[in-house]
């Protein structure tokens, strides 16, 4: 481990048993985290991505392997860990009805930090978070990306070396997310902070995660830049969309006949194959299927990369269509 590592994972595994029988939530996890890192973590839920947030975080002993985290053993040195690192979990950990301001310099008296010492950095966090003004405030007055933030800056009161956020923009509005990223970045930017998410927003962790670790059924199946991932993919996908469930099994075969690729099925009328020059195979498509209800072409997306590996799409509602340049209708 080099003295920047921040995380080294090694066959990190947790079981649970849940009526007797066994859930392998994370199996073998091997990962190594360098400081500064700003690191994805995707997968569709049940994948282990929280498990895997509270091995790394002490919160959740494993069944087995090993973790260090800021250079320490996870279970021989619990306390240790905790002292350098900031977890936000999925969950609001500001909901009491103290004020904002107050609430911090509470956490900073549960981290041990003296009062003057604790008020110094709550009021340099309320600066740098965007939330002076609302330091007189009840956190219980906060909007939600206001709480979201407030956590932030509870998760960064001791200023630790790695933050470990789950869902951070969960349930937030677009506008709250951006301004979340926002934050986040400049954090990365001003102090250094290694920072480890999970998400379920594909284009948030797209656009501003320089590595994405990608998990499915507790194992961890890509690790690479976004655009690394994407240019496995190389080439356009066409999706297409069909009026049912048997029109679209029985476009299969001639759809693989006439591309020369497996398609992949995104949902029980949508089908997706991966070719190198769509703007030549996509008349071609049209043509061989009568009973086509859209055509679409665009560039790989991190879903694309997903559904390549798995044979799944990653998104929530698979049934929902894509925006990039949506369907071209082409048939009725
Ligand atoms: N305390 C627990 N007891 C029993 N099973 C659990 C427990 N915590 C998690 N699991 C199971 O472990 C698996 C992984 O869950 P985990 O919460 O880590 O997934 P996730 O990727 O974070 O999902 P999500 O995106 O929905 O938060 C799931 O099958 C889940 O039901």
């Amino acid at each position: 481990m080099t003295t920047s590592t921040m995380i080294r994972a090694r066959g990190l595994t947790k079981q649970f048993t849940v009526k007797r029988e066994r859930v392998d939530a994370v199996t073998d996890l091997d990962l190594d985290v360098e400081g500064g890192e700003l690191v994805a973590f995707l997968g569709p839920n049940g994948a282990g991505k929280s498990t895997s947030l509270r091995m790394l975080t002490t919160l959740l002993p494993p069944t087995s392997g090993t973790a260090r985290v800021a250079g320490f053993d996870v279970l021989a040195d619990p306390a240790e860990v905790r002292r350098r690192i900031g977890y936000i979990g999925q969950g609001n950990s500001a909901g009491h009805a103290q004020r904002v301001r107050d609430e911090l310099v509470s956490q900073g008296a549960f981290y041990g930090m003296n009062r003057a010492h604790a008020a110094a950095r709550a009021d340099e966090l309320l600066e740098s978070l965007d939330l002076a003004p609302l330091a007189k405030r009840s956190v219980t007055a906060l909007s939600g990306g206001q709480k979201r933030r407030l956590d932030i800056a509870l998760g960064l009161i001791h200023s630790p070396e790695i933050l470990f956020l789950d869902e951070p923009s969960t349930g937030l509005d677009p506008q709250s997310r951006a301004n979340l990223w926002q934050h986040i970045l400049d954090l990365r930017r001003t102090h250094g902070t290694t920072i480890f998410l999970t998400t379920h927003y594909l284009d948030e962790a797209d656009q501003f995660a320089e590595r994405i670790v990608v998990m499915d059924h507790g194992r961890v199946i890509a690790d690479d830049t976004a655009s690394a991932l994407k240019s496995t993919l190389a080439g356009d996908v066409i999706t297409l969309g069909f009026q049912s469930e048997t029109d679209a099994t029985a476009a299969r075969t001639t759809l693989e006949r006439v591309t020369g690729a497996a398609p992949s099925v995104v949902s029980p009328t949508r089908l997706a194959v991966t070719v190198p020059d769509g703007d030549r195979v996509l008349p071609l498509v049209v043509r061989a299927l009568d009973a086509l209800a859209t055509a679409a072409l665009r560039q790989p997306t991190l879903d694309d990369v997903f559904l390549s590996l798995t044979g799944r799409s990653l998104r929530e509602d698979a049934t929902t269509a894509p925006s990039e340049r949506e369907a071209e209708k082409v048939s009725a």
